[in-house]
């Protein structure tokens, strides 16, 4: 969290591209808005320990810290979105009940968050798992206000999305080369990579106005400027062929 005011310093904002920024407290979303941020995200855990461990407090204390992150942020007329972490499982707990998931993406959804992202974080998930949970979940929240967040670490992450596409959710979040993942999920590889999701969407007809070519470039730029390899199935396919 640190130095997310250099990052945000750092980067040409697009007109018409968001660049929400992790803001677990008024702190970092005071230093975030002062940075030029103009979306922030709070980001929950449905897991006691991961919460603890990856925020350094409780899930009901998150909640409190949350609140007025958002009630700041909506002061501000700034949107504020919400993560729920391990919403398919947890690194220390393991299995997460329904329940669970779905009474914290309630209280975030409840407290002003547009949207909601449900984290696979640890890519445990099964699309039999992600639809048990969506269904769940989508008791208390409309479709329209969720996301998901599959880390590919299993290798279900595209199976799980389409999973989700298929009954109703259309905000997908992915990274380039499937990069990232979180310190605090041991081993849990990167979101699927962006590629690979453009890719399957294209093949199902979405048009989702971006270009995979272009996404490969960005990707392969990347990836030598953090010297890693990238993660994505087509990336690799393509500049292998
Ligand atoms: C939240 C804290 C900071 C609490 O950490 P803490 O130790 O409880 O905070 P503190 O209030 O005691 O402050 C400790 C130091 O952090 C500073 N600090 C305090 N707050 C901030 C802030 N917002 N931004 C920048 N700096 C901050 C604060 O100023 C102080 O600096 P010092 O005085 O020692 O120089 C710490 O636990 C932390 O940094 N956690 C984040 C770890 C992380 O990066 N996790 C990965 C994020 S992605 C994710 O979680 C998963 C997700 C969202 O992708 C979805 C999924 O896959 O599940």
């Amino acid at each position: 969290m640190a130095d997310h005011t250099e990052v945000m310093k750092g980067i040409h904002q697009y007109p018409g591209i968001r660049y929400p920024v992790l803001t677990p407290n008024l702190q970092g979303f005071h230093r975030a808005v002062a940075a030029g941020a103009t979306e922030v995200s709070v980001f929950g855990a449905a897991s006691e320990s991961f919460s603890k461990k990856n925020i350094n407090c409780s899930i009901e204390e998150s909640m409190k810290k949350f609140e007025e992150v958002v009630k700041s942020a909506r002061h501000m007329n700034i949107p504020a979105r919400g993560y729920v972490s391990c919403a398919l499982g947890c690194p220390y707990e393991g299995n997460i009940t329904l329940q669970k998931v779905t009474e914290v993406s309630k209280r975030l959804y409840g407290m002003g968050c547009y949207e909601i992202s449900l984290g696979d974080t640890i890519g445990v998930g099964t699309p039999g798992s992600m639809k048990k949970m969506l269904e769940s979940v989508m008791k208390e929240i409309p479709p329209r206000a969720l996301a998901v967040h599959c880390h590919d670490t299993y290798g279900q992450a595209l199976a799980n999305i389409l999973t989700a596409l298929q009954m109703g959710i259309n905000v997908v979040d992915s990274a380039v080369s499937g990069l990232g993942g979180c310190p605090y999920a041991k081993g849990a590889s990167g979101n699927v990579a962006t590629e690979d999701l453009i890719y399957m969407l294209n093949g199902l007809g979405v048009n989702t106005g971006v270009n995979l070519y272009k996404v490969m470039e960005a990707g392969d730029f990347i990836c030598k400027a953090v010297n890693k390899t990238t993660n994505s199935k087509v990336a690799q396919a393509s500049f292998n062929a």
